[in-house]
């Protein structure tokens, strides 16, 4: 229960509707646990002809009042009930009263039979308030949880998203969340409600005892409760593994789906169809298995409870026969007895429900508890006017074992145009990737104009850069939308300004909708060129006075690309920019070359100075020209 405590706190923000749906489940509570006795022994024997033998042992009552023979008529009609003739007097009259039936039996039985659908409206109301109120709080709960993981999923290391498949990271918000939210509002609905439930219908116990000395060894009969618990807890243990098991596989098999869905060109021009959808078929087999597994341990302790109740009830029923105890005064002990089973067959339910929940926590919490890895400073300095030189003072990183940078030590003064090219692997993406802090050196410092960049909020450095990566990526929404992601706040002018800058007004105007065309997912409706201009348009509108071009072109063929490198010059302009190069076309706009290898940097100059100097930029200069 302690690990559920900090998802309480999302529900005490939905407390009014929470409690008004407690309280409807108490009252639903009230209904069945006490209700229902009550209306089996008081209400169903009118209808059931008490009301004739009212009128009889009235009458005899009557002629006999006062005499041993009144008090046995008594005794026998209304055994450990009614004790006199006022009383029985009192009954009619309250019926008379309360419905206006001047005695008579047909109006009595009418308003007695009435109760019962009254009894049992009130109680279905109650129910259904319980309901809709405590889920409307519950998914108040989701709504946070989601969000609360959706937040931390941003600002996780982008190493985390390594180790963990983006299917499963989609499982775990959407499946397991929700299994934390039912949790949750079940624990707290049910871990009201069903004691009180309990307690009626033991209230109810209770009072029968008193009136009735016979009544009192169903009370014993309930000594039968705490052996429930054995089997609710070896259930829920072994719930809890499979429960966690589950969910695992719903991670994987949702992993395969994103990642089908994610290329489902590739899967085509490779046939991959059957392969991937074997392995599909099999992960739900696998999900299956251990679903029902889940619904197997979920499900057998009710009927386990029910038959510990059956055996209590079976005691009861002999015990009860051998005393002389009347079907009449039988049946509404059975009930109570009955709903002191319900609520503890619950009670078994929320305790197999927490288990699940535990094991759906434990998925969730590996995203909540990981490590932000780079976060914002206490106390973050400002700077205005950023111009854009970036220092990198003895820089060392490793993503694992294998350093990926070594003791990298490098000036980029303002509006330098620097190309970064070397073999695959060199260090070339992760050397960029440290600017906008996707990473933190192991040791060393970065520096943009000057101020450690660890010292910034993260926000606010962020802002000063931006990326145009090799591949375009657009979001769902409009193409205006897509440029706007630039600059939330531009208008629709500096948005078309933006576009003209990048050559892409043209074609958006040629779309049906122009600038209010759809993307589709990821862009799915447009060029890779197209795509590609949007991206650069948006890069024009935020401006930024870092410019970093993930190999901004290498997905598009030679003709789009020269047609685009034009673009790209001119957002250059007046920024610092690297470019991530692999073709050498893209590095003539540069003032100046790094040569990566195997982490360092082996060569610092112009194009010119290299070629003339440096070896392995010869060589990779002799591979681009073959
Ligand atoms: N997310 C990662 N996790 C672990 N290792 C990584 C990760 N990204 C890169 N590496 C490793 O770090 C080293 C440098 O990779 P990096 O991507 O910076 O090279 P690159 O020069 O940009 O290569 P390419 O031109 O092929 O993109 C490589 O050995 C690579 O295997």
């Amino acid at each position: 229960m302690k690990r559920f405590r900090p998802y309480f706190a999302y529900l005490a923000e939905a407390k009014f509707t929470f409690l008004a749906g407690i309280a409807a489940g108490l009252l639903f509570a009230v209904f069945s646990g006490f209700g229902l006795p009550f209306m089996v022994e008081k209400v169903f024997p009118v209808i059931f002809g008490a009301r004739p033998e009212i009128e009889t042992v009235i009458s005899t009552l009557s002629a006999a009042e006062g005499s041993e023979e009144a008090k046995r008529i008594l005794d026998e009609a209304f055994p450990g009930e009614m004790k006199s003739l006022e009383e029985t007097r009192a009954v009619r009259a309250w019926f008379a009263d309360k419905f206006g039936a001047e005695d008579g039996p047909l109006a009595m039985l009418v308003a007695a039979a009435l109760l019962v659908p009254l009894v049992t409206l009130l109680k279905g109301l109650a129910g259904f308030f319980n309901v809709y109120w405590v889920t409307a709080a519950g998914l108040h709960v989701l709504r946070r949880i989601q969000g609360q993981v959706f937040h931390k999923i941003q600002r996780l290391p982008l190493g985390f998203f390594s180790g963990h498949k983006t299917g499963d990271l989609i499982s775990r918000v959407n499946g397991d969340a929700n299994i934390l939210q039912g949790v949750v509002t079940t624990i707290s609905n049910d871990l009201i409600k069903q004691p009180f439930t309990l307690i009626a219908a033991l209230c109810y116990l209770v009072y029968r005892s008193i009136s009735d000395s016979n009544s009192f060894f169903v009370l014993v009969c309930l000594l039968t409760i705490p052996i429930s618990i054995i089997p609710i807890r070896i259930l829920g243990k072994r719930l809890m593994r499979r429960a966690g098991n589950m969910q695992k596989e719903a991670g994987s098999n949702t992993a395969i789906l994103a990642e089908t869905l994610g290329a489902t060109r590739e899967v085509r021009a490779f046939n991959l169809e059957e392969m991937l959808a074997g392995r599909f078929l099999e992960g739900v087999r696998r999900w299956t298995v251990l679903h029902l597994k889940v619904i197997k341990y979920r499900y057998l302790v009710p009927p386990i409870i029910e038959m510990l109740a059956a055996g209590a009830l079976a005691a009861a029923l002999t015990y009860g026969s051998q005393r002389g105890m009347t079907l009449d005064g039988f049946v509404p002990l059975a009930i109570a007895l009955y709903m002191c089973y319900e609520p503890i067959k619950k009670l078994g339910a929320v305790h197999n429900r927490l288990k699940q929940g535990e094991a759906s926590l434990d998925r969730l919490e590996v995203i909540l508890h990981a490590e932000e890895g780079v976060t914002d400073p206490p106390n973050p300095v400002t700077i205005d006017n950023v111009r854009g030189g970036i220092r990198f003072d003895s820089v060392n990183f490793t993503y694992g074992k294998a350093p990926a940078l070594k003791d990298i030590s490098i000036d980029i003064p303002a509006g330098q145009v620097v190309a970064l090219v070397g073999p695959s692997g060199a260090g070339k993406t992760t050397f960029a990737s440290m600017i906008p802090r996707f990473y933190d050196p192991v040791d060393g410092t970065i520096e943009l104009d000057g101020v450690d960049l660890t010292k910034l909020r993260l926000k606010d450095l962020r802002d000063h850069i931006t990326i145009v990566p090799q591949e375009a990526v657009l979001f769902s929404g409009t193409v205006e939308e897509n440029i706007q992601l630039g600059k939330l706040d531009a208008s629709k002018g500096d948005i078309e300004r933006a576009a003209k800058r990048a050559n892409a007004h043209t074609f958006i105007e040629d779309f049906p909708d122009g600038y209010a065309t759809p993307v589709g997912e990821r862009g799915a409706q447009l060029s890779g060129g197209q795509k590609q201009r949007i991206s650069i348009a948006r890069a024009f509108l935020k401006d930024a006075p870092v410019l970093i071009l993930d190999e901004a072109t290498a997905a598009l063929d030679a003709d789009t690309e020269s047609q685009i490198q034009g673009e790209l010059a001119d957002l250059t302009r007046g920024r610092t920019t690297l470019i991530i190069a692999h073709r050498f076309s893209t590095i003539r706009i540069a003032d100046r070359i790094l040569v990566f290898d195997k982490g360092r940097i082996i060569g610092d100059g112009t194009f010119e100075e290299l070629e003339q100097s440096n070896d392995l930029f010869r060589s990779l200069l002799q591979n681009q020209r073959h």
